[in-house]
């Protein structure tokens, strides 16, 4: 049976270093850090998440502020709301729900954030340093970074002679997990849709990474024995088991047959998720080090 990754316990002790570096600014420099979340139209799982990072961001000493849009409006609205908070001094982070209703221009909105407030890492100024090499300047997707510091509680800083296979090519997360894997020296593949036998390049990874959004889709005769396995998944099923019209959460990977190969698995829910809001919360005390010339912590 595989080590299980306990996500929840990671995520605490790094919530724990951002309230310590959250007080450490406020008595160095008087600031809290400012987190703004953008959230437009009710759809239900959205204002779940968000919430859940408002609630967080409280306990982290932060400054938060939610802003509850109706789902018709305009881009030109919601770009306006953008500006204003790139001009307030206050907000050191902004993050815009998504997915937003079909009418708005998801792309046009990311790109119009601040990079330096961008706390989700989607602006190409972000996305473009960590390419590049960049680590150290620029904001890193919150998602990959949560999946990493997983890979390196696991491997350690270097993967050097570690295969690393990646499922899904997503701005959102396929594209940096692979560049950062990358910059640790593991040699990467980044699968999707078209790629060609599938299960055997999993099969060849030491870290196997999957975020398709598909139910359980990874099977235990694609994993190498003793690989780590990271799973994004997040699917809600139907679960009759649990009585009529109930739901589960599962990931891309068959998590129980899959850690009987695996040396190392995350699970969900459990894993991958609640480091993705604790990332977001150190990108957002990492904001506000930078903009207020404070040496800023590491996570
Ligand atoms: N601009 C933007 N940035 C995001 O980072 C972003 C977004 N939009 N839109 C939606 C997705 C999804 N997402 C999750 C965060 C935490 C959990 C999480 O904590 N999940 C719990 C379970 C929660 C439950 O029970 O539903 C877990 O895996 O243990 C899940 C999903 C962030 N996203």
């Amino acid at each position: 049976m595989a080590n299980v990754i306990d996500g929840k316990a990671v995520a605490a002790s790094v919530i724990e270093k951002v309230r310590a570096a959250s007080s450490e600014l406020e008595a160095a420099a008087g600031v809290k850090p400012g987190l703004a979340v953008i959230i437009v139209g009710d759809d239900p799982a959205s204002h779940v998440y968000v919430s859940s990072k408002s609630r967080m961001a409280k306990e982290c000493g932060f400054n938060s502020v939610q802003h509850t849009l109706p789902a018709e409006t305009s881009q030109t609205d919601l770009l306006a709301l953008v500006e204003q908070l790139n001009g307030d001094a206050t907000v050191h982070g902004i993050l815009v729900q998504l997915p937003l209703p079909d009418h708005l221009d998801a792309d046009a909105v990311t790109q119009s954030i601040k990079p330096e407030k961008d706390v989700d890492g989607l602006h190409v100024i972000n996305a473009g340093k960590l390419m590049t090499g960049d680590l150290k300047t620029g904001l890193i997707s919150c998602t990959p970074a949560g999946a990493m510091l997983f890979v390196r509680q696991t491997h350690g800083a270097d993967l050097s002679g570690l295969n690393a296979v990646v499922i899904g090519r997503s701005n959102l997360f396929g594209k940096p997990m692979g560049a950062l894997l990358l910059a640790a020296n593991a040699t990467v593949t980044i699968c999707h849709s078209r790629t060609k036998d599938l299960a055997e390049v999993c099969r060849r990874a030491d870290i196997l990474v999957a975020a398709v959004g598909r139910p359980e889709m990874v099977k235990k005769d694609w994993v190498k024995p003793g690989a780590t396995i990271i799973d994004v998944g997040i699917n809600r099923i139907p679960a009759p088991e649990r009585g009529e019209g109930k739901t589960r959460l599962v990931g891309d990977v068959a998590f129980a047959e899959c850690a009987d190969v695996a040396g190392t698995i995350t699970p969900v829910p459990g894993g991958v998720g609640p480091m993705t809001i604790a990332m977001l919360m150190a990108n957002t005390v990492t904001a506000a080090f930078r903009a207020n010339a404070q040496p800023e912590p590491s996570f």
